[in-house]
């Protein structure tokens, strides 16, 4: 009965529909090819898909930029702070546990590949970095450097060898590449199965897709929900602001935000009032690498905050001569929010314990270890 009256809903529907279109169309072909030399004939096309290719900058003009002087200490601080180096240093310790039981039983240790194209400071910093962890860990890594001025071809069949390597698990290729290089064709190339940065498209359009499991969560994205339920903040309903679009920090988080059911705002540079939309969320995530972006009245009291943002300035008298600094006016956020991250010591040692968390992960699903 139920069926019957489901399907003759849905036949007058149709009809109504057709008829509905019928009025619209012309009945005769002749008035249907004069249509399709006027733009009512192009409506029915699929409109253009809007570029993202377009980079997001994030000038005074495009925002309520706030040049107030930053208000050191003057409110009492309430945020506790995140501490991302000693979190990552804790799971960093449980990893070297678990590789070390692995090498016991099968004889066999994670493997992570690294290529680094060019001479970026902060990218050899990074890389130097994962590495270092890696020794710390127990987990083997190769590292293939190449010049700035390097080929594709060389990248790829650097890549081709690792993904055939079966001594290696991960791989990563350090970002940003060198500008005449094609970051998707290099990125798609990394096997499915070791790619674990989870930039092949496959992982992020899975991460996005309900019903569908990546096999690797970008390692910034898991490392900043990492942060927060470590911290012990509930995510499931409350209010999220994402500050950036990146593939590599914004793009993912949002995607991860979502799945832990938060209800998630992003926010770019060509958004309006930024501000007005921030000071609605419980937690925001800034991940765009403008210096001090964020502002004490930016955030609702009680609010959040995790700092992706990194930006070198000058600094004599720091040990190499420059300093990092996050999106957030961290004195200011202090005063207003609940929990903060810092920067250095927050969110960046977090993306370096879950690549080796990604890693370590690879080698016992080849190794078929619970
Ligand atoms: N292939 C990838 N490229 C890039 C990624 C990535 O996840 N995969 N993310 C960023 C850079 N990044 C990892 O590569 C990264 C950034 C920062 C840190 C970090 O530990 N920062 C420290 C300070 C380090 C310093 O002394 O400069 C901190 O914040 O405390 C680690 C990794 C872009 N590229």
């Amino acid at each position: 009965m139920m069926m019957m009256m489901m399907k003759r809903i849905t036949q007058s529907m149709t009809v109504m529909w057709q008829k509905g279109l019928k009025k619209s169309m012309p009945s005769t072909s002749r008035a249907v090819n004069t249509l399709k030399h006027n733009h009512c004939y192009q409506i029915r096309k699929s409109p253009p898909l809007v570029s993202l290719d377009f980079p997001d900058i994030w000038t005074p003009n495009s925002l309520d930029y706030d040049h107030s002087p930053i208000q050191k200490g003057s409110n009492e601080q309430t945020a506790a702070v995140i501490d991302g180096k000693s979190i990552s240093e804790e799971i960093i310790s449980g990893i070297a546990s678990e590789v070390s039981r692995m090498k016991e039983s099968i004889g066999k240790v994670p493997g992570l590949a690294v290529i680094l194209v060019g001479q970026r400071r902060d990218s050899q910093t990074y890389v130097r970095n994962k590495i270092k962890a890696c020794e710390e860990a127990g987990i083997k890594s190769l590292m293939t450097e190449l010049p700035e001025d390097c080929t594709e071809d060389k990248i790829l069949s650097a890549l081709s060898s690792f993904n055939e390597n079966p001594s290696i698990h991960g791989i990563l290729v350090q970002l940003p590449l060198p500008k005449h290089l094609d970051e998707e064709k290099i990125l798609n190339m990394v096997s499915l199965e070791k790619d674990v940065d989870g930039f092949n498209p496959l992982n992020m359009g899975n991460l996005a897709m309900r019903g569908r499991e990546p096999v690797f969560i970008p390692c910034t994205a898991k490392g900043c929900i990492e942060l927060l339920l470590r911290s012990g903040v509930e995510i499931m309903g409350k209010k999220a602001v994402v500050i950036g679009r990146s593939n590599i920090a914004g793009l993912p988080t949002s995607l991860l935000l979502q799945r832990h059911h938060a209800t998630v705002s992003i926010l770019h540079a060509l958004s309006k009032n930024p501000d007005q939309i921030t000071r609605q969320a419980d937690i925001v995530v800034t991940a765009v690498g403008v210096p001090n972006l964020v502002r004490g009245h930016w955030l609702k009291p009680g609010a959040v905050v995790i700092d992706v943002g990194t930006y070198p300035i000058e600094d004599p008298s720091s040990e190499f001569g420059y300093r990092l600094i996050g999106d957030v006016c961290y004195e200011e956020a202090l005063g207003v929010a609940s929990a903060v991250t810092p920067v250095p010591g927050g969110v960046g040692p977090m993306t370096i314990a879950m690549l080796l968390s990604n890693t370590l992960d690879s080698a016992k699903r080849v190794y078929d270890i619970t």
